[in-house]
C-alpha cells in the first residue's frame, strides 16, 4: 500500500474545491466555486464580512455539507474518507468554537488528540509530548489546570491554536487564529505558524482580516468577495490597489514594506493625510494643525 504522506505522493493541491456550491437552507453562499490550496504553503484567505470565507472553509474541511460539487483531500474525494482519516490530515480551528462547560485548558487540548487514540486508550507518551509542545508553543502550560470558560479572549484563542496542534495533522485551516490577540500574541502565533510550515512542511490556510500581516505571512493569497473568488497567488499579485478596491471598496496605496518588500497596504479614508508634491501633509478641514 502506498503512504499518502510520503514525500513526493502529494497531488500539487492539497486541498481543492471543485465547483463547490454551500450555505445554509436554501441560501446558497458559494456557487460553483473553484479553489485548489498548495501543499506544504501558506495561504491567507482574505475578503470582506459575509462574503463566504467561513463557509468555503467549514466546507473544504467537511464541516458543512456541500449542495454540489465536490471536494478533493490529497487527491482524495473527502467524502469517500473515513473520519478519523480525515481528522488526521485536516485540523480546523473554526471561528467561534465551543468548549464543554468547565472543561480544564489539559483536558481540551488532550481532546485534540482524539483522532490519533483507540478506543479506551490511555495516553502515550508520544500523546504527552505532543500535547506539550502544543501547550509550550502557543505559551499556555502554565494554563492547563485552568477552567477554559475562565480565560480572557486571548488566552482562549491560544488554547484553542494549542488543540489544533494536538491535533498534528499535515493540513491546518485557522478561520481568524489572532482574533482577540495583542500585537505581541499576534506575532507569536504567526511566527509559529510560519516555523509548521517552513520546519514540519505543514499546508496551512488562514482567514485573516489583517492584510498586511496576511501577505507577509503568505505565499498565496484568496481574495474572495460575494461567495467567489476574485483573485489568487502571491501577495505581490493579489494585494494591489485594484484588487483591494474591487474586493473591500477601498482606496489606498500599496507600498512595499522596508525589510521584507511584501505588498503592504495604507488605506485612504477620510482622514488619511493625501499627499501632495508641495506639501507633505493635507490636514482635513477642521482639524487642528
Ligand atoms: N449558520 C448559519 N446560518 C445561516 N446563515 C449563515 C450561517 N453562518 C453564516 N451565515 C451567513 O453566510 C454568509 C457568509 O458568512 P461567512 O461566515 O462565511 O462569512 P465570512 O466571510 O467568514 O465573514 P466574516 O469576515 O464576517 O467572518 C453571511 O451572510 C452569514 O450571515
Amino acid at each position: 500500500m502506498t503512504d499518502p504522506h510520503s514525500p513526493g505522493r502529494h497531488p500539487a493541491h492539497r486541498l481543492e474545491a471543485r465547483a463547490v456550491s454551500a450555505g445554509y437552507g436554501s441560501s446558497l453562499i458559494i456557487d460553483g466555486l473553484s479553489v485548489g490550496i498548495a501543499a506544504g504553503r501558506i495561504t491567507a484567505l482574505v475578503g470582506p464580512n459575509a462574503c463566504g470565507k467561513s463557509t468555503l472553509l467549514k466546507s473544504v474541511a467537511r464541516l458543512l455539507p456541500l449542495a454540489a460539487g465536490s471536494v478533493l483531500l490529497e487527491g482524495a474525494d473527502i467524502r469517500s474518507l473515513p473520519t478519523r482519516q480525515v481528522a488526521r490530515r485536516l485540523g480546523i480551528l473554526p471561528q467561534s468554537p465551543i468548549a464543554p462547560e468547565s472543561i480544564t485548558v489539559g483536558d481540551l487540548v488532550w481532546r485534540g488528540r482524539h483522532p490519533h487514540r483507540r478506543f479506551g486508550q490511555r495516553r502515550t507518551a508520544a500523546d504527552e509530548t505532543v500535547i506539550a509542545d502544543a501547550l509550550l508553543a502557543t505559551g499556555t502550560a502554565e494554563l492547563v489546570d485552568r477552567p477554559v470558560d475562565q480565560l480572557s479572549g486571548g488566552q482562549r484563542q491560544r488554547v484553542w491554536i494549542a488543540v489544533a496542534l494536538a491535533q498534528d495533522t499535515p493540513t491546518l485551516l485557522l478561520d481568524e487564529p489572532t482574533t482577540y490577540l495583542d500585537v505581541a500574541h499576534q506575532i507569536e502565533v504567526m511566527d509559529l505558524l510560519a516555523e509548521l510550515n517552513e520546519q514540519a512542511g505543514k499546508t496551512i490556510v488562514l482567514v485573516s482580516h489583517d492584510l498586511n500581516q496576511a501577505a507577509l505571512y503568505a505565499s498565496d493569497m484568496i481574495a474572495m468577495r460575494d461567495g467567489r473568488v476574485v483573485c489568487q497567488g502571491p501577495p505581490e499579485q493579489v494585494l494591489t490597489e485594484e484588487t483591494v478596491a474591487e474586493v473591500f471598496g477601498l482606496t489606498c496605496v500599496v507600498v512595499p514594506h522596508p525589510y521584507t518588500g511584501r505588498p503592504q497596504i495604507f488605506p485612504l479614508g477620510r482622514r488619511t493625510l493625501a499627499p501632495t508634491s508641495s506639501a507633505p501633509r493635507t490636514l482635513i478641514p477642521g482639524e487642528p494643525s
